[in-house]
C-alpha cells in the first residue's frame, strides 16, 4: 500500500518484539506494514493470536535467525525490492549467573545473539537506506547497556558492546535510536528464573554461588516486582520514538532505573556505584525486600 511504511522486527515469537508487532500492526491509521519475523516459525501461535485481524493485512510473517547469514540475507531478499524503512533489532537473549561456571560457548552464543546478530542485520539494510537517504534503525538495548550488574558480567557486556558500536555508527548514519528498558516482565524474566533452577553452577565455589541464590536473586526478583515494565510499555515508547519528528538517540523507557544509571556520571571513578550497588546488595538487601514487599502490599491494599 503506497505511503505504508515497511517495518522489520526480530525475535517475534514472544516479549517485547510480539507486542512492538502488534502495536504497529494495528495502528489506527494503517501507516505501517510490519514484518515480524521469528528464527522458528512453529513458534508463531501467540503472534498471530494477538494480530487477530491485522494477520495477513498489516502484519505478515517470515524466518529469520540473527545468528545465520543465509537466514539473514534471504529474509531481506524476500522483501520487494528489499525495501525496509524501520529496521527494530530486537532479538536477544539472557545469561546470569556466576561467570566460573559459565562455559566460553555459552558466553560466544550471547555475544553472536545480542551483539553480532545486530550488526548482520544493519549490515545487510544500511546500504539500500544509504541509498534511499530514508530509513530508521532501532535498537532494543538495556539499561544493562549502561550500567552493569553483577551476576550478568556477560549480557552487561553485549549490550555495553552494542552501545558502543551504535555510538560510533550514529554520527555517520542517518536515524539510529536505541532503546533502554529496565527490567520487563517477559519469557526473558521467566527464562532466568528456569535457568537457575536447572544449573548446578560447576567450577564456582560455595560462598558465591550463596551470594548468587540468596543474595543476589531474591534482589533481583524484587526489582523485576518493583520497577518490572510490560512489553506493551516498552512497545508504545518505540512507537513514540518512531513517529518522533526528530527521535532521540537514546530512549530510557523506565524513570524509575534512572538514578541507577545516573551514579556512575556523577563519579568518574567508577567508586560510586560500585560501592552503592555493594551496600545495596549486601547490607540492605534483605532490608529492600522488606520495604519493596512493603510497597507492593500497600498498593494492593493490605
Ligand atoms: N525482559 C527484560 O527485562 C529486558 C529485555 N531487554 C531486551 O529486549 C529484547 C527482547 O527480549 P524480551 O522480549 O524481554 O525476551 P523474550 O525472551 O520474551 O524474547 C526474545 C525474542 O528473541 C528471539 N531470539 C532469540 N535468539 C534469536 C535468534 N538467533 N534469531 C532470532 N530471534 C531470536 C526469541 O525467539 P525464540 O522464541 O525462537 O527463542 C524471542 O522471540 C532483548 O534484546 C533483550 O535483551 C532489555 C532490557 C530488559
Ligand atoms: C540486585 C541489584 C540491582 C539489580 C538490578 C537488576 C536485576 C536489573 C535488571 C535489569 C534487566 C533485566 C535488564 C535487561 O536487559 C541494582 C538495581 C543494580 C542495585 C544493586 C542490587
Amino acid at each position: 500500500i503506497p505511503g505504508q511504511k515497511v517495518v522489520l522486527i526480530t525475535g517475534c515469537s514472544s516479549g517485547i518484539g510480539l507486542r512492538i508487532a502488534v502495536m504497529l500492526a494495528k495502528d489506527e491509521q494503517k501507516r505501517y506494514h510490519v514484518i515480524a519475523t521469528m528464527r522458528d516459525l512453529k513458534r508463531k501461535d501467540k503472534l498471530v493470536e494477538a494480530a487477530g485481524d491485522a494477520y495477513g493485512k498489516t502484519l505478515s510473517l517470515a524466518v529469520l535467525d540473527v545468528c545465520s547469514d543465509e537466514s539473514v540475507k534471504q529474509c531481506i531478499d524476500g522483501i520487494k525490492d528489499r525495501h525496509v524503512d524501520i529496521l527494530i533489532n530486537n532479538a536477544g537473549i539472557g545469561l546470569v549467573g556466576p561467570l566460573e561456571s559459565i562455559p566460553i560457548e555459552e558466553m560466544k552464543k550471547v555475544f553472536e545473539t545480542n551483539f553480532f546478530g545486530v550488526i548482520r542485520m544493519i549490515k545487510e539494510v544500511m546500504p539500500d537506506m544509504k541509498k534511499r537517504r530514508g530509513g530508521h534503525i532501532i535498537v532494543v538495548s538495556s539499561v544493562m547497556g549502561l550500567q552493569g550488574v553483577v551476576f550478568n558480567d556477560v549480557y552487561a557486556a553485549s549490550k555495553f558492546a552494542m552501545e558502543g558500536f551504535c555510538e560510533s555508527l550514529a554520527v555517520q548514519l542517518l536515524n539510529l535510536s536505541m532503546i533502554e528498558p529496565g527490567p520487563v516482565h517477559t519469557e526473558f524474566e521467566a527464562k532466568m528464573i528456569q535457568d537457575v533452577r536447572q544449573k548446578e553452577y560447576p567450577g564456582a565455589d560455595p560462598d558465591t554461588i550463596h551470594y548468587f541464590k540468596n543474595v543476589y536473586l531474591p534482589s533481583s526478583v524484587d526489582i523485576f516486582e518493583v520497577l518490572g515494565q510490560t512489553p506493551d510499555d516498552i512497545a508504545r515508547c518505540t512507537k513514540k520514538v518512531i513517529e518522533a519528528s526528530s527521535p532521540r538517540f537514546r530512549n530510557m523507557t523506565n524513570p524509575w532505573y534512572t538514578p541507577i544509571v545516573a551514579l556512575k556520571y556523577a563519579d568518574e571513578t567508577g567508586g560510586l556505584s560500585v560501592h552503592a550497588f555493594y551496600h545495596m546488595l549486601f547490607n540492605l538487601g534483605p532490608l529492600m525486600h522488606i520495604s519493596m514487599t512493603a510497597n507492593i502490599d500497600a498498593h494492593i491494599g493490605m
